[in-house]
């Protein structure tokens, strides 16, 4: 499988993309002809240039309003085509794409496009070069991808073939099976793009919004199998028009990309097995279970902050790593792990950023098939040359500065805590609160690389988003996406900060970049864990008394129980599935929390109408310390 994309996708100018599109492992690009015109220098500079970094020109575009034009409309029209033809040449491409005519002008009729195509592909033939056709979803007389098969069937001509492009077909809501009777030597090349299902234009929908494959919500999947099983097996090549990504960072948008298009044919190979897909051989997407531990690399004296905190929550301490400054907490299932190493990398990551949660122990099925996988997908494997006793934790960096590990239990990594720490008894704790597990993990990060996060995890593991919702913080909007496994026993949360003087946006310019800015423990009673708590000297965040009586009223809750959530701080939230409540720790450093949540029901959200209330208390609690009134 060869892999292109459309300069268009990328910020920059015409060097930064290329030099962005070959470090990421991508055969060609499409010249986008207003990233020619915009180019300082002769079309056989650019050619130079495309080549010198080991691309090749997969077509030049786009070429437009040309068949079906009465005249003298129709004879400009050839002669336009000449001089692109020309130019392709000193380019050194040999496809030009043809979109089909958006122009007022256009005479309909699929035989006279044809005629018109049959004579392009006349002149094309004369000069080795080809043409493709693609149907645009808002074109004038062809919108549809049947249709330009039709007008290239009946052209029938060798240097006329059909361009598909998934946003086209897929913003119409065309099946894509219907690509399945092509024949897949017709079809020049092969255009991809996802999209956020929003209604609106679909001129405008294409031009701003379009993303990586698996970035949106359109089946892009079911479409590039319906490609495959024509027997295409010629160049993908991506074609995004995204507002956002004009103004990105050419090197993570070229890698998510890639990393999209080797995930998606991946997919396809397992669906399509009697099809022969050449694309690269890697483990399934994984499996994970859960979260296994989350470690947070501190100084002494941060430690030791931490640690009472982790106390007052009903954690104690259960061990101490045999050759490392390390601590384990443990209550119920969740392992929390203290590092105040003063090498190595948790070390650096808090010289950096501070006390921070810098790395996630995942449990999969396999952790050596993760890593592998990951690699595959382009992520960078972390290696970090183990102590005395210790294991090699496979492991990779996740986008954000963090690291990601795994453990699974086919190997002596089930046995972690075992080889890796001597056990401590008699410590006097605060009681046990109740806690059985981690519920979710919240990663903030900027609004822009919410795509990237999503990407990453989904295609590396079986894990599926849900919907945006919006968080209203007092000073600005968060974006929240839930990322997770399907029993809900894995859950990421994913939130997307979009100005500096939101809790959120805050917390990330506190700590130089994304990282986790709070963990959701999961109890059974959260009226018990609340006594608990008390109990151990925690105080929770002070909820107004004003959100009480809406709730009770909004709900038609039931007087008492309305008095206990009062009395205890708690947060609530109903919906058709369950219910939820929520107690919040106080604020750590400049921004990072923890959360006791329980699940009622089928509950499946996270409590998103209470975060404005939160916030804004959590505001409160921050000041005079740096944060913003708002
Ligand atoms: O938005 C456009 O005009 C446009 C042009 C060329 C394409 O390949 C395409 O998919 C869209
Ligand atoms: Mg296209």
């Amino acid at each position: 499988m060869k892999t292109s994309i459309a300069t268009v996708s990328i910020s920059g100018d015409l060097r930064e993309k290329l030099e962005a599109i070959a470090a990421a492992g991508f055969d060609g690009v499409e010249i986008f002809e207003n990233d020619f015109l915009a180019f300082d220098g002769s079309p056989a500079d650019v050619g130079r240039m495309v080549r010198d970094h080991g691309l090749e020109i997969t077509l030049f575009q786009p070429f437009r309003d040309f068949e079906g034009m009465p005249e003298p409309q129709r004879g400009r029209g050839f002669d336009r085509a000449e001089r692109k033809f020309d130019l392709m040449a000193e380019l050194g491409t040999d496809l030009m794409l043809v979109c089909s005519n958006v122009s007022p002008l256009a005479l309909g009729g699929i035989d006279r496009a044809a005629a018109d195509f049959r004579e392009l592909g006349e002149r094309a033939a004369k000069r080795g070069l080809r043409v493709g056709y693609e149907a645009l979803a808002w074109g004038r007389h062809v919108s549809d991808h049947r249709d330009a098969w039709e007008v290239v069937r009946r052209a029938d001509h060798e240097n006329i073939g059909l361009i598909l492009d998934s946003f086209h077909t897929l913003a119409r809501r065309i099946d894509p099976n219907s690509i399945r009777s092509i024949p897949g030597d017709r079809i020049f090349i092969v255009q991809l793009a996802d999209a956020p299902q929003i209604e609106m234009d679909l001129l405008y929908w294409s031009r701003h919004f379009r993303n990586m494959p698996g970035e949106g919500d359109l089946p892009v999947t079911d479409f590039m199998r319906a490609v495959a099983a024509t027997g295409y097996a010629g160049t993908l090549s991506l074609e995004v028009f995204n507002d956002q990504f004009r103004g990105g960072s050419p090197r993570s948008i070229a890698v998510d990309g890639r990393r999209s298009l080797v995930a998606l044919m991946d997919q396809v190979r397992r669906l399509e097995p009697d099809v022969a897909i050449e694309t690269l051989d890697m483990p399934d997407r994984m499996n994970v279970e859960g979260v296994e531990f989350v470690e947070f690399a501190a100084d002494a004296d941060e430690a030791q902050r931490l640690g009472m905190l982790f106390s007052a929550l009903g954690f104690r301490v259960a061990g101490r790593h045999r050759s490392k400054a390390v601590t384990l907490y443990r209550q119920g299932g969740i392992n929390l792990v203290v590092n105040t190493e003063r090498e190595g990398f948790a070390h650096s990551s808090f010289l950096v950023r501070g006390t921070s949660a810098y790395a996630v122990g995942l449990r999969v099925d396999d952790a050596q098939a993760t890593v592998a996988r990951a690699r595959s997908l382009g992520a960078e494997i972390f290696e970090q040359a183990p102590g005395p006793g210790e294991l090699a934790i496979p492991a990779i960096h996740g986008l954000g500065g963090g690291i990601l590990y795994f453990i699974d239990g086919g190997s002596d990594l089930a046995r972690v805590w075992e080889i890796e720490f001597e056990p401590v008894a008699g410590i006097a704790a605060a009681s046990d609160v109740g806690l059985s597990r981690i519920d979710h993990v919240a990663q903030t990060m900027e609004y822009e690389e919410m795509l990237s996060w999503g990407l990453f995890y989904t295609s590396i593991f079986r894990m599926k988003k849900t919907p945006m919702v919006d968080i209203v913080d007092p000073a600005g909007l968060v974006r929240s996406q839930a990322i997770g496994n399907a029993d809900g026993s894995l859950r990421l949360t994913l939130n997307g900060a979009e100005n500096r003087r939101t809790l959120a946006g805050h917390f990330i310019a506190e700590t130089f970049g994304s990282a986790i800015q709070h963990i959701a423990f999961a109890t059974d009673d959260i009226f018990a864990a609340a006594a608990a708590l008390k109990a151990n000297g925690l105080e929770p965040l002070v909820i107004s008394q004003n959100y009480y009586d809406d709730l009770e009223a909004r709900f038609g809750l039931d007087p008492d129980f309305a008095d206990r959530l009062r009395d205890e701080n708690i947060l609530y939230d109903r919906d058709e599935a369950g219910e939820y409540f929520q107690i919040y720790s106080p604020i750590v450093g400049e921004g990072f929390f923890f959360e006791v949540v329980e699940r009622r029901g089928h509950y499946d959200g996270y409590g998103g109408p209470n975060a404005p209330f939160r916030i804004a208390a959590q505001k409160r609690r921050m000041r005079p310390k740096g944060m913003p009134r708002t």
